[in-house]
């Protein structure tokens, strides 16, 4: 069974490693959509697979270091790319989280990266 856990976040960035002339060189903002899928058996006592309570307080502080800052001044998020966020997210929630499954880290409605660990 797979469960997903959605969060919202606001955050300024800009990719250093873009040309000048591509407009993500210069500073500017997204509304975030993070998606946390967890894997697992449905534990037959509760019913859940994980409650959605334990992902929240699992995400929580690592959110807290994303919204309304500077991903950019984030430690590890020095080009803070969809794809390097994903990763970034994983890294902190996984040890935590194991039933992690995948991350998917959203600028926009329409454009998003997803990491599974792999
Ligand atoms: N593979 C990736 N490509 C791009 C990434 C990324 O993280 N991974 N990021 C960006 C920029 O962050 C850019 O800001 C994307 O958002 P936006 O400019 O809002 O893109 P839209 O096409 O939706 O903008 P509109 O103004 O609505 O046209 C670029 N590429
Ligand atoms: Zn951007």
């Amino acid at each position: 069974m797979r469960i997903v856990q959605a969060f919202t976040f606001e955050a300024a960035h800009r990719l250093p490693n873009v040309p000048a002339s591509h407009r993500c060189s210069r500073m500017h903002g997204h509304s975030y959509r993070v998606e946390l899928a967890l894997e697992g058996k449905v534990d037959p006592g509760t019913g859940f697979v994980v409650d959605f309570f334990d992902v929240e307080a699992a995400f929580g502080p690592v959110l807290a270091r994303l919204d309304h800052h500077t991903l950019n001044e984030v430690e590890g998020l020095s080009n803070p790319t969809a794809e390097l966020i994903a990763i970034w997210i994983w890294d902190q929630v996984k040890p935590g989280l194991p039933q992690l499954a995948s991350v998917k880290v959203f600028e926009t409605p329409f454009c998003w990266a997803e990491h599974d660990g792999t």
